[in-house]
């Protein structure tokens, strides 16, 4: 199954494809039609031990691939690992013509992609995303890495030249990993396709088996709509904020939290539950949400906002990027599929978030 990204720097593809892996070195000729100086692959160390030889293997003898593990988990995209990663490159003399693989969930893509978009003001890099949540991030360019003061900082808008997506990769994921990824899958339904939101609820009723083709099927659907609203708006100026939808609260329990002590699609999913309640409020309308609460309950979702303190997630939600002369702005439903993004008063956000928390 093939997507294209028309971006405004290069159209890209996106193939999923059950284990084009294997054959990385000869897509990316292909659908690149670049022929870089040399490779460095940037993963973590539990990718690593899973399936980095495999993709190694793909490369001919004589092309030169250097590689760079960092640790796994939240805690790497970290300006001490972007550092790493600059010193590496440099010291394996990486020129213009080098391009960056970033074999790995959402951490790798975002470090990975942050340090081709800077070395050397930018060189290129692919995407072979391996967890569900990386169908989201290995798409639409934005790359970067956290600052304690707030998730994502520190980054870029940088295109991959390639997503190539292997989903047999996915089958070696913990239970909470697939929970994690899932949470942006639905969050696809909510703000844009309906009926995606009731094929989900008839299809996926638990992450422990699989068939491939549903597997597959999830995750061009939900690639289609991310693709869609970043080729649109590639630089969130409009609608792309809409991609937003659950992470103004769930970015600052992440960081409340402390990176990595909750995953960020388990935040987001807290964070589209309280969103939910909060567009029914602001828009008096009745989402009938409920059935899809109950769906991400018995998927194992932890619902309840964290036990923490409200004053300190609501400023860590005034310094959200979508903020605007200290204002929050939210993404809201006026109905399934149909966002928008609003300022709220922080009366409004502290009355919910004292309501919500706890239930
Ligand atoms: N750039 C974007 O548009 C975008 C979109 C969504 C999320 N994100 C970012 O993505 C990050 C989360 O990504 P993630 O959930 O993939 O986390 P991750 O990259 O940390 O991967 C999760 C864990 O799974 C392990 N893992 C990866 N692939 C595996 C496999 N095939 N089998 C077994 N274990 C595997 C990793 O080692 C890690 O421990 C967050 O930082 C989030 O902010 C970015
Ligand atoms: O691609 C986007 O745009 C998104 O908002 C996708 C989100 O799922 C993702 O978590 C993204 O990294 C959030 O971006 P940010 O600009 O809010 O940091
Ligand atoms: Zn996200």
């Amino acid at each position: 199954m093939n997507l294209q990204v028309n971006s405004s720097v290069h159209p890209y593809s996106i193939i999923i494809e059950p284990g084009s892996r294997k054959q990385l070195y000869e897509y990316i000729i292909e659908q690149t039609k670049k022929h870089p100086t040399s490779f460095l692959v940037i993963t973590d160390d539990c990718v690593a031990d899973l399936y980095l030889e495999e993709v190694l293997n793909s490369f001919p003898n004589h092309i030169r691939v250097e590689t760079s593990i960092v640790p796994h988990g939240e805690k790497a995209k970290s300006f001490q690992q972007y550092e790493n990663l600059l010193t590496a490159a440099l010291q394996f003399k990486l020129d213009r013509g080098a391009m960056i693989i970033a074999l790995g969930g959402g951490v790798v893509g975002d470090l990975a992609g942050f340090v081709a978009a800077t070395y050397m003001r930018g060189i290129p890099f692919v995407q072979v995303p391996t967890t569900l949540l990386a169908h989201d991030s290995s798409v639409g360019g934005k790359v970067g890495i956290n600052h304690q003061l707030g998730k994502n900082m520190v980054g870029a808008f940088h295109q991959p030249s390639l997503v190539l997506y292997d989903p047999e990769l996915l089958m070696t994921l913990p239970e909470h990993e697939w929970r994690s990824g899932f949470a942006e899958v639905i969050k696809h339904g909510f703000i844009a396709d309906k009926e995606f939101l009731e094929w989900l609820r008839r299809n996926v009723t638990s992450f422990q088996h699989w068939d491939m083709n549903i597997l597959s099927e999830m995750i061009y659907r939900s690639i289609a709509v991310k693709a869609k609203i970043v080729e649109e708006d590639e630089k969130e100026a409009g609608n792309r904020a809409f991609l937003n939808f659950g992470h103004t609260l769930g970015h600052a329990i992440e960081a409340e939290l402390g990176y990595g002590e909750i995953t960020h699609g388990e935040a987001v999913a807290i964070g589209m539950k309280f969103a939910l309640a909060v567009s029914e409020k602001v828009f008096h309308v009745n989402l009938n949400y409920e059935t899809y609460l109950k769906m991400l309950e018995s998927l194992g979702y932890d619902l309840t906002i964290p036990d923490v303190n409200i004053h300190k997630l609501l400023d860590r939600m005034k310094v959200d990027k979508k903020s605007y002369n200290q204002s929050i702005r939210f993404v809201l439903l006026k109905e399934f599929g149909n966002p928008e993004l609003i300022e709220i008063t922080e009366e409004i956000l502290l009355e919910e978030l004292s309501m919500k928390k706890g239930g």
